[in-house]
């Protein structure tokens, strides 16, 4: 696999004093650097949106934690205000226990750092290995619908459905990629479109609202997406909307595989019933890229997560192995305590 032929974004850079970030919030249009020097900064990235997808948010987290280290703040206080900073994607809490083990054992400064670093070196490594499992369950010259983004941006690099997708192309399985849209923020749009078009993959961005008829009329035969946190029976929290395509393809015969590393799960939540789902700002769908496009005086509802019920996945994927239809048994022996 030539990685460097289809990965080569790093969109969060620790430059040894302070964390670099590609602002995601400006992209395509724009890529403009961003500077965080304290765990704070970090912290209103990650609530921005600045830095974004589950695994990013949860290295970036553990880079703040080293910042907070380096300032001499109280690691109690970094810690508990990055684990605020949103509350669905299991990465970024799992990334702090793991930072907040070291500081219990002892940790100072350049053994935090090397922990982050340690945390995102292993994103990566996962999310090849990902890549090569999923795109094995792919028939060759199969056409893949994706949601969301779930790149390099995304993650420490290479992505985690989009990894998948990745590999797909790269052994000639995939012949054809659709993106949805991914309102109201347009990851898809804006992030996964950015990335398959520098990768120079063939790909199609479609309404959200053109997946079923894209379903219908045969031409992919896998939807792939991320997510954000799988609990202990598999059902499975990612980007709003992707409950809807998990409904539609399973009406449509076609197959439904989560990609995410195993720090996306989590064993102590029993069932997508109890994860919390984020609500942002209506001001989010009220506009289109900062352009007010809904009447003054309208309300919106904005949740941005929903959940998929394991019944509808017919594969996860993490860099531990495959989960054909996903049980609370089989998630057990994967994931034992
Ligand atoms: C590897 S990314 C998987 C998920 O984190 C992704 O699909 C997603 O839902 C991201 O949501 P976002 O709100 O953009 O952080």
């Amino acid at each position: 696999m030539d990685y460097d032929r289809y990965d080569r974004i790093r969109a969060v850079q620790w430059q040894g004093d302070h964390l670099r970030l590609l602002d995601q919030r400006l992209l395509p249009q724009e890529e403009r650097w961003i500077d965080c020097a304290t765990a704070a900064q970090v912290t209103l990235a990650i609530k921005d949106l600045a830095v974004r997808g589950a695994p990013a948010i949860g290295i970036a987290a553990a880079w703040g934690v080293v910042l907070a280290a380096k300032q001499g703040e109280s690691l109690d206080s970094a810690l508990a205000m990055l684990r605020a900073a949103r509350p669905t994607a299991v990465n970024l809490m799992w990334a702090l226990d793991r930072m907040k083990a070291r500081i219990t054992a002892g940790a100072d400064a350049a053994a935090l750092e090397r922990e982050a670093q340690a945390i995102q070196d292993e994103d990566l490594i996962a999310n090849r290995h990902m890549g090569e499992l999923g795109a094995s369950l792919i028939a060759p010259h199969s056409g893949v619908l994706t949601h969301c983004n779930t790149g390099s941006l995304a993650t420490a690099g290479y992505g985690t459905a989009l990894g998948v997708i990745r590999a797909g192309v790269a052994s000639g399985r995939i012949e054809q990629v659709f993106a949805g849209e991914t309102r109201p923020w347009q990851q898809g749009a804006r992030l996964t479109m950015w990335e398959l078009v520098r990768d120079g993959i063939p790909a199609k961005l479609i309404a959200d609202s053109a997946a079923a008829h894209l379903m219908k009329s045969g031409v992919v035969q896998w939807v792939i997406v991320g997510a954000d946190r799988i609990a202990a029976n598999g059902d499975t929290a990612n980007k709003i909307g992707t409950y809807q395509l998990a409904i539609a393809a399973r009406h449509h015969g076609v197959k439904f595989m989560v990609v995410a590393p195993s720090s996306t799960v989590d064993m102590a939540t029993a069932t997508g019933d109890d994860i919390e789902i984020e609500l942002r700002d209506p001001a989010e769908l009220l506009a289109v890229a900062g352009q007010r496009t809904v009447v003054d005086g309208a309300d919106a509802w904005n949740p941005v997560f929903d959940v998929t019920p394991a019944a509808l996945i017919d594969a996860i994927v993490t860099e531990r192995g495959v989960i054909e239809r996903p049980t609370a048994s089989v998630m057990q022996l994967m994931f034992p305590a």
